[in-house]
């Protein structure tokens, strides 16, 4: 058999294409599919005045320096200038998503921006708060740091003697194993019936950090897939995680050489399918992706110098200069119609433009809004209510974003690290009034980077001759790739005096925000939505940050704190999410006639920066027809 490339018709030659919603989805979508497919037009439509939608990285002014003059005698920005993260900061190292994002910023010389949080570093160190405000740190390895891992057991969060019972008792207990691969159960109902109400809350905590979402209602089949399947074939999670436990500990009776021919197989097995076709369809022939992704094994975050926005931006402009010009972005136009014209086989947006094909990256609220715009066409069929009706049931949560930055002071004390969630559970009896979900530690973070590609690593991900004294034993070059990689100091911009600031991020609100849920502080929301207005947000995030971190922060004069309240930021894939969201493509497919098709958070899979961009990437080859088909040899 021989693989060769075939095009067949997805998207027909010379199509013009919509792309709705100038995020990060939106944009990876577009400029994927314009290298793919240079023979399309495709015009991306950004309702505000800027692309990257939730990843935001404005710089706040804080105060006048003394005036300086540069070497041509002008005078210098004299504004001491601080980068403000307003949505998602920071990568995962292990995720194909992040493997793709990583190749990008390396096309687009970018490689200076990206620094790297090693494993070691402060800011690996997460906490849970637990009651009387007490940061209890989460051990990162089991068998690692066994001091962090005792203490932790014996805290209050983890409640060891309960919670050992449920882990002992989860073995012998009656599993129900689930015949109907419909069935689905809320994270909670499900960690609590299995292991107990212990371990469910400090995983409520873990929700707190990615969903802003209330385990109660998150669904076990969307967030934990491989739960799910051990549920279904009634296995007991306690036998399988001891039984990769055994063969983890059996392994120090395999030699050293052994397991290194078994790492060395890992390794070169390790690209996943995506990453394998994207390395097909879109190969950079200067970095080497398996190297990579075994570097990134070893590499818990990935941070950016002038924030993630440069990400979002960098997308943007290479997608806007491709296919001399034919691409744009129309920032400041929104959508309010998508109709569709059967006689003419287009589509029709804002009964202005005309579209062979049309992507939405929107959310669910912006789309019921459309989708009541709707011709009378439409209409007509009563699809479309049935459609407005399924979308709405997807359910959103609105996040408070406080910044607050201060100089010259150190407010963390003992307590440095990533930050902290809080659990469900915490301060049940005053019902953590502020409603605060967690707080990071940005300073730690910034303090904490690494230049990615120093020299050192650049030499080894690309593809470079090796140096003549490396050639003689290339199977030692390998190995000292994967054992010994160095991160340099950075080179600081600053002085150390200033090294000495805070800048935290506290996050509010979430599910504990949501209409449904029961607020007994209803009566200080000033409107319907049960989110309070960002005078009061901001006396909340204050109080809460002061209690929690024991600082007075009213007291401190020398401060910059910005608020942000980002409604619907985050889609919550609730109990029968799968299926809810199965249901609303079907629709979509069959009113648009497979002229339109929904992306984005909302749609695909996954709500993370790497899952936005690696879906932006399987969409775009899926669209664009470009698919590999084996033909028999002549
Ligand atoms: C601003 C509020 C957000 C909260 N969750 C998200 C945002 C944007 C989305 C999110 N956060 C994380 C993930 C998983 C990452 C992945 O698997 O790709 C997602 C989808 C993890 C995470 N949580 C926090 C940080 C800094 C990160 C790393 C990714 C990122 O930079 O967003 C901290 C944090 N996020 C939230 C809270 C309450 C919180 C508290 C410490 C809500």
């Amino acid at each position: 058999m021989k693989a060769s490339l075939l095009l067949f018709k997805a998207l027909a030659k010379n199509e013009n294409i919509a792309v709705v919603g100038g995020g990060i989805s939106g944009l990876s979508y577009a400029y994927f599919l314009t290298k793919l497919r240079p023979d399309l037009t495709v015009t991306v439509f950004e309702e505000s005045n800027k692309t990257g939608g939730y990843i935001y990285s404005p710089i706040g002014y804080k105060k006048e320096l003394p005036l300086k003059h540069n070497l041509n005698g002008a005078v210098e920005e004299n504004f001491e200038k601080i980068l403000f993260e307003k949505g998602p900061r920071t990568l995962r190292g292990k995720s194909d998503g992040t493997l793709i994002i990583l190749d990008l910023l390396h096309r687009f010389k970018l490689t200076d921006q990206v620094y790297a949080i090693p494993k070691d570093s402060i800011a690996n160190k997460k906490y849970l708060l637990s009651n009387g405000n007490k940061l209890i740190e989460v051990p990162n390895s089991f068998l690692r740091n066994p001091i962090v891992l005792l203490k932790f057991l014996m805290s209050p969060v983890f409640q060891f003697r309960k919670a050992m019972v449920n882990l002992i008792c989860e073995v012998f207990r009656r599993k129900k194993g689930w015949s109907d691969s419909k069935m689905d159960e809320s994270v909670e109902s499900f960690l609590n019936r299995r292991l107990g109400k212990e371990l469910s809350n400090i995983a409520s905590a873990v929700y707190h950090g990615i969903f802003a979402g209330d385990i109660g209602k998150l669904s076990i089949k969307s967030l934990m897939p491989g739960m799910y399947q051990i549920e279904k074939h009634g296995n007991s999670l306690v036998g399988i995680t001891l039984l990769n436990t055994k063969r983890n500990l059996l392994s120090i009776f395999i030699s050293e050489q052994e397991k290194r021919v078994a790492k060395q197989k890992r390794n070169d097995n390790l690209l996943s399918k995506d990453i394998k076709k994207y390395e097909k369809f879109f190969f950079n022939k200067d970095l080497n992706l398996s190297k990579l992704s075994v570097l990134l094994k070893s590499i818990p975050m990935i941070s950016f110098k002038n924030g993630l926005q440069s990400l979002t931006t960098a997308l943007g402009e290479n997608f806007s200069l491709s296919n001399s010009g034919k691409n744009r972005i129309l920032t400041e136009n929104g959508i309010t119609q998508i109709d569709i014209s059967e006689e003419r086989n287009k589509i029709i947006v804002n009964n202005q433009y005309e579209f062979d094909y049309l992507k939405s990256t929107l959310n669910s609220p912006k789309l019921v809004k459309i989708l009541e715009n709707s011709t009378e066409n439409l209409e007509k069929n009563g699809k479309i209510r049935n459609l407005i009706e399924l979308m709405k049931r997807i359910n959103y949560v609105t996040v408070c974003v406080g910044n607050i930055y201060v100089p010259r002071q150190d407010l963390l004390k003992s307590n440095h690290g990533f930050g902290y969630l809080i659990p469900k559970n915490y301060e049940k009896q005053t019902n953590n009034k502020e409603k605060l979900l967690g707080v990071i530690f940005d300073s730690d973070i910034e303090k904490s980077r690494k230049l990615l590609f120093n020299e050192q690593i650049s030499r080894k991900l690309t593809n470079e001759e090796l140096p003549n004294k490396d050639k003689i034993d290339k199977s030692a070059n390998n190995k000292l790739f994967y054992t010994d990689v160095k991160f340099p100091e950075l080179e600081l911009d600053f002085n150390k005096e200033q090294l000495d600031y805070t800048k935290i991020t506290a996050i509010m609100g979430g599910h504990y925000w949501s209409p449904s849920s029961n607020n007994q502080d209803v009566d200080k929301y000033d409107n319907e939505e049960n989110v309070p207005s960002k005078s009061i947000a901001l006396k909340m995030i204050k109080l809460a940050v002061s209690k929690q971190l024991n600082i007075e922060l009213d007291d401190i004069k020398e401060k910059l704190i910005e608020l942000e309240i980002v409604k619907n930021a985050i889609p919550q894939y609730e109990v029968g999410f799968i299926e809810l969201r199965e249901e609303i493509h079907q629709k979509v497919c069959e009113i648009y006639k497979d002229k339109v098709k929904l992306g984005g958070m909302s749609f695909s899979n996954g709500i993370g920066v790497p899952d936005c961009v690696l879906n932006g990437f399987t969409e775009a080859l899926a669209d664009s027809g470009i698919e590999e088909k084996e033909e028999p040899d002549k």
